[in-house]
């Protein structure tokens, strides 16, 4: 069994890039054509929302295999469309892999252990995609209720090979209303982050990255540095580049100098590319496909140029 991180980086190294693409249908900023034949299939109904979301997912997933690592289905907009949407999830994260991209599920689960262990077997999939009905390769997890409750993710990752990135310091405006409070000397995000670098250390073995990875916001790039040089075995993944303002210049710090130990995520500023100038003036809704892939082009040319990305070795 390959460990997460192993898989991670060599899907990482392989595409050279660290380039993480987020699926977040939403139902207004789709296609046009893909909305009209979801409403004449179905009516204005979930059902509609859910096919159209999973055509869209679907369509992405071709665009941007050849290129990135990995994806990251946002459960949330799925779920929003009831169960035909789950499905919709289960059937983008199956054809995600089937493609050969790793699979980040973020439903930023957490829960008492017995209950956080059905949420572990529920998307924790890790090497073999049959061994859970959400068949993520890893999963975003809210690690607030204590180090308990993330136990049974990381029982279940160590065993199918899985990963998991938990909540550090995330990438929201009010990120800092309770992570920055200070209790003993530290912040709370920092104690987080003590409690994560334990558990990857312990989890790599050895080896210079474990598969417990954190979240923390390309928005805070001063607590992204400290984040990085605090969790020396921790992966990290990385929101906020793009649509929420972060830049290039501000997630290199993630990155150790061979280009690794980071994935950035961007979720709107490509899959919804096509709305947003220059590249709704140059492909217009028609190609909006080819949109989305000069999009992922763009963010992959920019961490190339901008962080240690630029390092990475083809092996
Ligand atoms: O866990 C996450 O991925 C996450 C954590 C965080 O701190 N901030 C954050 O934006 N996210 C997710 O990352 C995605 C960001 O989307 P864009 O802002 O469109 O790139 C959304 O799915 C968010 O739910």
């Amino acid at each position: 069994m390959i460990p997460y991180i192993q898989r991670l980086h060599s899907a990482i190294q392989k595409k050279q890039t660290a380039a993480l693409v987020g699926l977040d249908p939403r139902w207004e900023q789709l296609p046009e054509t893909i909305r009209s034949s979801a409403l004449d299939k179905h009516g204005d109904s979930m059902i509609g929302r859910a096919s159209a979301y999973e055509e869209f997912c679907l369509r992405i997933i071709d665009v941007v295999a050849p290129l990135v690592p990995a994806v990251k289905p946002q459960s949330a907009f799925f779920e929003e469309c009831g169960p035909e949407g789950v499905q919709a999830l289960r059937n983008v994260i199956r054809a995600a892999r089937d493609a050969g991209l790793i699979v980040i599920c973020d439903a930023k689960r957490g829960d008492i252990g017995s209950t956080a262990q059905a949420y572990a077997n529920a998307y924790l999939a890790g090497e073999d995609p049959s061994s859970a009905p959400f068949a993520a390769d890893a999963l975003t997890v809210n690690p607030y209720m204590g180090v308990d409750t993330l136990q049974p993710f990381v029982q279940r990752a160590s065993e199918v090979g899985g990963g998991l990135y938990v909540l550090v310091r995330t990438s929201n405006p009010g990120a800092g209303d309770f992570q920055d409070r200070t209790t003993e000397g530290s912040t709370l995000f920092e104690a987080v982050a003590d409690g994560v670098e334990r558990l990857s250390s312990e989890f790599a073995n050895g080896a210079e990255y474990g598969s417990i990875g954190a979240v923390v916001g390309a928005t805070f790039p001063k607590e992204l540095e400290e984040l990085r040089a605090r969790m020396k075995h921790v992966p990290l993944l990385v929101p906020g580049y793009g649509s929420q303002g972060g830049t290039s210049k501000d997630v290199a710090s993630a990155f150790d100098s061979n280009g690794l130990g980071a994935v950035i995520n961007s979720s709107r500023g490509i899959i919804f590319s096509y709305r947003k100038s220059p590249l709704a003036e140059e492909f217009g809704e028609a190609r909006w496909e080819e949109a989305v892939e000069s999009a992922a082009k763009l963010m992959i040319a920019d961490l190339a140029e901008h962080t240690p990305v630029g390092n990475l070795k083809s092996s």
